[in-house]
């Protein structure tokens, strides 16, 4: 909907929205929860949705987690939801290397949590790293040498919050020195909402420290990419046309839904609100925007 005014969601809108979409799209942090948060009247919305018949799907850059342990949380929060029907960055990150025939020989580093090891373990990849170096500390000695696996043929950088020098070094070598090593990264949302009472760095700024070591660019494969998107279309067969991409960030999940030809909609229970729309709009703009996922249960 770029160069179109976006529209504030209102009665006449979220029904003829809600009769043209057969899949509501959702992003997770700062539109379904904030860290262990969900945000008020979710599970109802949710409801409402499944009762007109939609199918809902969930499309989260958040790698920390895999499909099975997002189900997991779901259930915790008291929303029914298949590992199925979550689509993570983590088992974004495994799918790329299957899809590309990555060898199964080879290792994969990762600069991340535990969703990656779970996903690249799920599809039958040996995983190095992760959060077993979160606690490995490095002595600069004159005579030491950091010793690295010349096996490892990817390396994956998502959202780390045992991020450290070691895991730095043990990346930036693998990139630069394994021949052809592949540099993925979940995701670049800069901020999100880890926690309900504020926003902490994001997968975007683990993936800055390894492309300023190795002067390179990573392959992303989270939103904005639609490399999901192919998964999603796999199990549901409804044209994209047909789906709504519902998000809290403006340059992943709106622009997520727009490169895959999704209606959209922004919610402002996330990093983007009112206050710092007008500025964060300017390249990309959503069809719709609104408070929270919840006011469709006054339109609808
Ligand atoms: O927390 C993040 O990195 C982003 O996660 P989200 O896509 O569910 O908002
Ligand atoms: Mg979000």
């Amino acid at each position: 909907m770029n160069g179109k005014i976006s529209k504030s969601l209102s009665v006449e809108n979220a029904k003829e929205l809600l009769n043209s979409v057969d899949a509501f799209l959702f992003d997770c942090d700062g539109v379904i929860w904030k860290g262990e948060k969900l945000i008020d009247g979710v599970p109802e919305t949710l409801d409402l949705l499944r009762s007109h018949g939609k199918k809902l799907v969930f499309v989260t850059n958040n790698s920390t987690k895999s499909r099975k342990q997002y189900a997991k949380k779901f259930h915790s929060l008291g929303i029914p939801v298949n590992e199925d029907e979550i689509f993570s960055s983590s088992f974004a990150a495994a799918m790329y290397l299957n899809v590309n025939d990555f060898p199964r020989e080879k290792k994969v580093y990762v600069i991340g949590e535990e969703g990656i090891l779970e996903e690249l373990e799920q599809a039958g990849f040996t995983a190095l790293g992760g959060p077993a170096d979160g606690k490995k500390n490095i002595e600069l000695k004159s005579d030491s040498l950091f010793e690295h696996d010349k096996n490892v043929g990817a390396v994956i950088v998502g959202l780390d919050q045992y991020i450290n020098f070691y895991k730095l070094q043990y990346g930036t070598l693998c990139i630069r020195e394994n021949p052809g090593c592949l540099f993925i990264a979940t995701n670049r949302d800069a901020v999100g909402h880890l926690t309900d009472l504020q926003e902490w760095p994001g997968a975007g700024c683990m993936v800055a420290a390894i492309c300023g070591t190795t002067q390179k660019e990573p392959i992303t494969v989270g939103k904005p990419s639609t490399f999901l998107m192919d998964f999603l279309l796999q199990k549901y067969n409804i044209t994209t046309s047909r789906m709504c991409m519902v998000g809290d960030r403006l340059d992943t999940d709106i622009l997520f839904g727009q490169n895959a030809g999704c209606r959209t909609l922004l919610v402002f229970s996330g990093v983007t609100n009112e206050s710092n729309y007008e500025d964060l709009s300017k390249e990309v703009k959503p069809e719709y925007y609104t408070n929270s996922i919840a006011d469709m249960l006054k339109y609808i």
